[in-house]
């Protein structure tokens, strides 16, 4: 091994990755194990100042094994998906040297020194926030840089997409396309490496787009995307109509609305895909019910009145109709949570006004702690008190019908404002590291 006489240097390398959040869904594999998809998707990257990942990954000849914590706890490598990330990284590794520090590494040498990963999600993980898509976009983007691999932005995200299959899209920043690749009957080695994400658009190109979450639940969630996609894909009719038949046009229609900045179509095109997701999921056997209610809340009312899902989606739907051309977009992924973007601030402030107003925070939730996110959206919708949610006007929509302006406080945990942002960045300050450079042990 070509490195320094001495044996007690660590080397490391600290990145951060954001999440996306799909318009057109991922669901359904036709390779298990390469995490190969039965349609395109597209997503929409969030921005990472507000959701993201950081993961800090160490090397020294010092390492007796592969450790990983996430969020602080050391968990197990001993996972295929790790395995694979990990193999698959190693066996693109190049030569390294840290003139300075006298550290020279040959690529030969990856196969034999051990890494160290420390990683942080700054969002409740495995609660339907995409924090695998984040985590695993994080490890390889990070791994590729302490080991020198050079290769496309597309090829790290065909390594992502083996630890995740919506890890791939979180690769590059704006509007991502996971292409799903020929289906071939091609050698174990080729296989999918034409299953990659593209980038439609930077961040850039559609900035006027404001993203607000409803994180209704923080729980993890019963059945795992993995999970419920196999059962979906060995049951369901509609999931194979909805692949072959429905996706292949949308894509196309989606790719268009995003290019040409056409928000109307953009929203009918997202909440169609959100609810024929949902609607395959019933179409499962046995159904899978992402949509119900599994919130904090400790006395449900009644079935009709806690079923939170219907509720937001007919607020939406209300309101977009009353306007006579969709204001809002909503999409919801493997969970309860609700993601709704509007084309511009100023909608989005009404927005907003209308999410309060039906979901205002419970009598002992302060109002920091329930809008997260860009404040400066707060500021536009004009609240600045708890007293300022409390007076908001009943919606113009639903004025002539009481029944409909019923508040339900405490449904929802809290809100996250945000916006499309950029893919992966190497941070060069040694203070973001989570691992200590002295120890390459958890901070
Ligand atoms: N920062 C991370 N680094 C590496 N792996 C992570 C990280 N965060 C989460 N994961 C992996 O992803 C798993 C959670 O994935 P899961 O699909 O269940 O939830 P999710 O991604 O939060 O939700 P969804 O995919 O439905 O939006 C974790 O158990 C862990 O294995
Ligand atoms: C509903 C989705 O969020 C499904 C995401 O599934 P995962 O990428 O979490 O699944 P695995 O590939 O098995 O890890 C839709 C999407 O992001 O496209």
């Amino acid at each position: 091994m070509a490195t320094e006489s001495k044996k007690d240097w660590i080397l490391m390398a600290t990145a951060r990755s954001p999440t996306n959040i799909a318009v057109v869904k991922y669901w359904g594999k036709r390779d298990e194990a390469l995490i190969l998809p039965i349609n395109d998707s597209i997503s929409v990257t969030l921005d990472p100042s507000h959701l993201c990942t950081t993961t800090t990954v160490a090397v020294s000849p010092n390492f007796d094994r592969d450790r990983m914590w996430l969020n602080g706890k050391e968990i197990s490598l001993s996972g295929g998906r790790y395995q694979r990330c990990l193999r698959e990284i190693r066996s693109r590794a190049g030569d390294v040297e840290d003139e300075k520090r006298g550290i020279c590494i040959g690529k030969e040498d990856w196969g034999k020194l051990h890494v160290h990963i420390a990683s942080y999600n700054n969002f409740p993980t495995a609660a339907g926030l995409a924090s695998s898509a984040a985590g695993f976009a994080c490890l390889v983007y990070s791994l590729a840089k302490l080991m020198n691999v050079r290769e496309e932005q597309g090829k790290l995200s065909a390594i992502a997409r083996q630890g995740s299959g919506s890890a791939c899209r979180s690769l590059f920043g704006g509007f991502v396309k996971w292409e799903m690749g020929k289906v071939l009957k091609c050698t174990k080695d080729s296989a999918g490496s034409d299953s990659i994400a593209v980038q439609l658009a930077d961040e850039q190109h559609w900035n006027d787009l404001v993203i607000i979450i409803a994180v209704v639940s923080s729980r993890q969630k019963e059945t795992s995307s993995t999970t419920g996609m196999r059962e979906s894909v060995e049951t369901s009719p509609l999931l194979h109509y909805r692949s072959t038949e429905v996706v292949p046009k949308r894509i196309l229609q989606m790719e268009e609305a995003i290019r040409t900045r056409d928000f109307p179509s953009f929203a009918r095109l997202t909440c169609a895909d959100s609810n024929q997701f949902h609607a395959v999921c019933l179409d499962t056997s046995p159904p899978i019910f992402y949509m119900n209610n599994t919130s904090h809340r400790q006395v449900p009312h009644s079935f009709i009145v806690t079923n939170w899902f219907f509720r937001i989606i007919s607020f939406m739907e209300k309101w977009n109709r009353f306007e006579g051309t969709p204001q809002v977009a909503y999409t919801f992924d493997a969970g309860p949570n609700a993601v709704l973007i509007a084309p511009n601030r100023k909608v989005a402030s009404l927005l907003l006004q209308r999410l309060l107003f039906y979901f205002p925070p419970s009598t002992d939730t302060e109002l920091k702690s329930f809008v997260l996110g860009d404040q400066s959206i707060v500021k536009d919708a004009g609240i600045a008190t708890k007293e300022d949610i409390d007076a908001l006007p009943t919606p113009p929509e639903v004025k002539d019908n009481n029944a409909s302006a019923q508040k339900f406080p405490g449904d929802v945990s809290y809100f996250i404002c945000t916006r499309p942002g950029k893919g992966p960045v190497l941070f060069t300050d040694e203070d973001q590291a989570l691992l200590h450079p002295s120890t390459g042990l958890p901070k």
